[in-house]
């Protein structure tokens, strides 16, 4: 209370909360002070008044909105209130006195002819606690009241309607000639507050302290329990039967008429020999044994330790424990003989008997019933959670944090866990996975688990066949396969699903692709740069290389029977280093074909490269040479004259983004394959650190290329992937991968030649200066024109003609149209809301303000929402 609440709870925002903010009320408050005004009329005439329990001020803002022009409005709150014009407010406690020496100094003399009081204490116990402290306040409002109002003054305050509400009335009527209770529109229905509006004040000269106190105030709260045979104590409580409680009322504005206690104890006597039992149950808290015949009964058989029990709590007690209450109350009244004796006579008696009968019969059918709900809805939760455990080990599996095997364990140990088995063995998971459909039948169409799959109950049956069939080596492999396969197909499956999902998925895959393109990798495992999903292409170029060659192999017929080992250099090259085979390219002469290989193999660090690569490894690459030269003859590294006036002509060739030219460059079923990494070279340069490394070293001479080639025959060049699954193989690419060296040269000499390029103009903007330089030559040569045209007209005297020509040449001259420069001037300050030419602003100018900031952004925004939407 006092602070600003964050209004989200439901129908808080309501039609006041809205009216509150348009007409600039604090509080939502402020609507009840104003209906309660058009009701009585306090304001108009009152000159003084005290608004007890302010804040944030809404009550005060009425005030001093509708009472007269220089009126004394003083508010006190707890909470400071902000400023309000023509209104005193001050923080203190009202319950205080330093609160009524506060207002003393404040009103001197005077005499207020309204005191408001709308204080809450700030809630957040019990209800109960709260409707005290709300009744206490109340009190103590009018203690401030009756002290500071006129004669004939009026008192408004909030009070609850709990237990204190008929005291705290009474003690209003004490004091006021006129007490009325009301709830205005704009209060809650929710809410228990009512208002009660005391007019003319008494003033008595003497007013006793014990209607001011609340010891004495709201002391006396048992003496209204309703009591009594005759008179059914609480039938017109909608609460009293307890067998029907879906009939309950909730009294959700305050305590039901007459009925302003809480706790409520009957005297077993009452409700043993009472006409209504259902009603006496349903409104009592307690059945008390205290007289000698009550505590009697206490020692009876009929009096079950469950009775005694049930007796001493009623609120906490299910239908079961009333129907036992009920039933102990007829066995009593039997062995009393008071059934017998007024059974003929009694009608009502007789009338509860046999609601009894029928209720019973109803509580039965309840019971089952409920009974059913509740099993369904536990088997509906089993069922969601065994889902959800399903569904968290596909999750998981989608994220890599698993192998699908695992699946199988997850449900293996799910078994275990219900004590079926006790030691895992991989046969189970298999049995229990064929037997489940396989992995596969885990996920249904979508990827959503079956729920109604798992059939626990039919796990034994046919383990014996299927022991038997273990046993024979062959079924059991074949069970392994055809696990496997399974296995795959759940991975081609989690594969395409996770493309459907991801739009990003393909372009991810190329750049990935491209990325391992760029490395210096030379045969990528993986081929499908062109995003296509095709199965073939998933298995690695690894195994289309081996195919490769071994169509080559036996394309040639010499080589058929060639083992790797035999294999020509070149193809044993390609094949053996696996990646690295680019070397070759090192040793080829110096490629010019591409502006930036040029530039790049212009660096004194390659001078003279080609020469040492031959006198160092004279005897290697001769061999080698020859070899290639008989397979690529056609193979010119020098690139042709018109490649070379493309690349010159293109001024702004910079790193490629496109590379369809050499879409195919690492397809390995293509027979250049060299050539095809050769011209690759040529054009773009060497691009990365690892490609400059080994270019240093070999021209430092640190490396020859024997080593180089002997290098290649590294852990990662054997790698056989026979018979590895696909989503192993992908793994895997990620890792296994040699490490190549990186000297801190060569990552220099590549940023180096990345900065140079990044020096270089963009095309677009070349191209734009290029334009304008164009345009303004044409101008001038246009204004020339005309200036030749006027200087040989006869009309004009040479004077004319000089200014005529003078002005075409400065227009001629001029770069377009200058804008003139408008001055922005801020509304704020000593600019704020004023008409006219600010002072000190020269020229053109415009006024300018946030709101107008934000609009423009806010247009701006919304034009750009509505293009894209078009586009879309
Ligand atoms: C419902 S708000 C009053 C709203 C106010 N009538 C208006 O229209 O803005 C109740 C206020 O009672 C104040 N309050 C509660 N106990 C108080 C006390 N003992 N002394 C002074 N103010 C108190 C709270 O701080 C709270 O601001």
């Amino acid at each position: 209370m006092g602070k600003t609440q964050k209004k989200t709870g439901k129908g808080r925002l309501d039609k006041y909360y809205k009216l509150a903010k348009e007409q600039g009320y604090r509080a939502r408050s402020a609507f009840k002070l104003i209906q309660l005004n058009k009701k009585y009329s306090f304001l108009e005439s009152a000159r003084c008044c005290i608004d007890l329990c302010a804040a944030p001020g809404g009550w005060l803002q009425v005030a001093s909105k509708y009472m007269p022009v220089n009126s004394v409005i003083v508010g006190v709150d707890l909470v400071p209130i902000k400023p309000i014009p023509r209104v005193v407010t001050f923080a203190a406690d009202i319950t205080t006195t330093n609160c009524r020496n506060l207002l003393r100094g404040e009103l001197k003399d005077w005499k207020a002819d309204v005191v408001l009081h709308d204080g809450a204490p700030n809630v957040g116990t019990a209800w109960i606690q709260d409707a005290y402290g709300q009744s206490e306040l109340v009190l103590m409002s009018l203690k401030l009241a009756v002290e500071f109002l006129m004669k004939g003054g009026t008192f408004v305050t909030k009070v609850f309607r709990s237990a204190d509400y008929n005291n705290l009335i009474w003690v209003f009527n004490q004091l006021f000639g006129k007490v009325e209770a009301t709830k205005p529109p704009s209060s809650r229905n929710v809410s228990a507050e009512i208002f009660v509006v005391c007019r003319d004040f008494l003033a008595p000269k003497y007013i006793d302290p014990k209607f001011l106190d609340p010891k004495h105030v709201f002391k006396d709260l048992a003496a209204s329990i309703p009591a009594g045979d005759d008179k059914p104590a609480v039938s017109h409580n909608a609460q009293a039967n307890v067998f029907q409680p879906e009939k309950k009322r909730r009294a959700r504005d305050g305590y039901e008429d007459g009925d302003y206690t809480l706790f409520k104890t009957i005297p077993a006597s009452d409700y043993i020999k009472g006409t209504d039992p259902v009603a006496i149950l349903g409104s009592y808290n307690k059945i008390a044994f205290n007289t000698e015949e009550e505590k009697e009964w206490l020692s009876l058989d009929v009096t079950t330790t469950d009775v005694k029990a049930n007796c001493e709590d009623l609120k906490v007690l299910g239908k079961g424990d009333f129907k036992a209450l009920i039933r102990w109350r007829l066995a009593l009244r039997e062995e009393l003989g008071l059934d017998l004796k007024t059974k003929p006579a009694d009608e009502a008696t007789e009338t509860v008997e046999i609601t009894e009968e029928v209720d019973e019969e109803q509580a039965i059918q309840d019971e089952l019933e409920r009974l059913n709900t509740e099993n369904a809805a536990r088997r509906k939760r089993e069922r969601r959670k065994a889902n959800e455990v399903r569904q968290r080990t596909i999750q998981r599996m989608q994220l890599k944090m698993t192998a699908p095997m695992d699946i199988g364990l997850e449900l293996h140990d799910e078994a275990l866990a219900h004590g079926q088995d006790d030691v895992f063995d991989l046969r189970d998971t298999e049995k229990g996975m064929s037997k489940k459909g396989g992995v596969s039948k885990l996920i249904g169409e979508n990827g959503m688990v079956d729920g109604e799959s798992d059939d626990e109950d039919g796990s034994d049956e046919g383990s014996e066949e299927d022991e038997e069939l273990l046993d024979s080596e062959e079924e059991r492999e074949r069970k392994t396969r055809d696990l496997e396969a399974e296995m795959d197909g759940l991975y081609d499956a989690y594969q395409s699903r996770l493309r459907e999902k991801d739009a990003k998925f393909k372009v991810k895959e190329a750049r990935r692709n491209l990325k391992s393109r760029e490395e210096w990798g030379g045969i990528q495992e993986d081929n499908d740069d062109s995003g296509d999903d095709s199965e073939e292409e998933e298995e690695g170029g690894y195994d289309k290389m081996h195919q490769h060659l071994d169509e080559d192999s036996s394309s040639d017929e010499s080589d058929v029977e060639m083992d790797h080992a035999e294999l020509p250099p070149t193809k044993k090259r390609r094949m053996d280093s696996s990646g690295r085979s680019l070397v070759v390219g090192l040793n080829e002469p110096k490629p010019t074909g591409s502006q930036a290989a040029k530039v790049w193999f212009s660096q004194d660090l390659f001078a003279g490269v080609d020469e040492d690569l031959e006198d160092d490894d004279e005897s290697d690459v001769e061999e080698d040479e020859e070899d290639e030269e008989d397979e690529d003859p056609d193979v010119d590294y020098e690139g042709t004259e018109e490649d070379d006036e493309d690349v010159d002509e293109d001024d702004f060739e910079i790193v490629p983004q496109e590379l369809e030219d050499d879409a195919d460059m690492w397809d390995v079923s293509n027979e250049n394959e060299d050539e095809a990494k050769q011209a690759y070279i040529k054009k773009y340069g060497l691009l990365t650190p690892e490609a400059l490394t080994i270019a240093q070293q070999l021209v430092n001479r640190e490396k020859t290329k024997t080593e180089l080639v002997n290098e290649g025959f590294n852990r990662y060049s054997l790698n056989a992937k026979d018979g590895l699954p696909s989503w192993f193989l992908e793994d895997e690419q990620h890792h296994y991968k040699a490490n190549l060296p990186v000297t801190k040269e060569a990552v220099a000499a590549l940023r180096a030649r990345q900065r140079a390029l990044d020096a270089r103009p963009i095309k677009k903007v070349a191209e734009a200066k290029a334009r304008k330089k164009y345009k303004a030559a044409q101008k001038l040569d246009k204004a020339m024109k005309k200036a030749e045209g006027v200087n040989e007209t006869s009309d004009m005297t040479e004077r004319e003609k000089a200014q005529a020509i003078e002005k075409l040449m400065r227009r001629g001259a001029s770069k377009g149209k200058e804008k003139k420069e408008v001055k922005l001037v801020v509304a704020k300050g000593a600019h704020k809301g004023i008409k006219g030419r600010p002072k000190g602003v020269k020229g053109r100018y415009a006024m300018v303000d946030s709101r107008m900031k934000k609009e423009v952004r806010a247009k701006k925004r919304k034009e750009k929402a509505s293009k894209k939407r078009k586009r879309a």
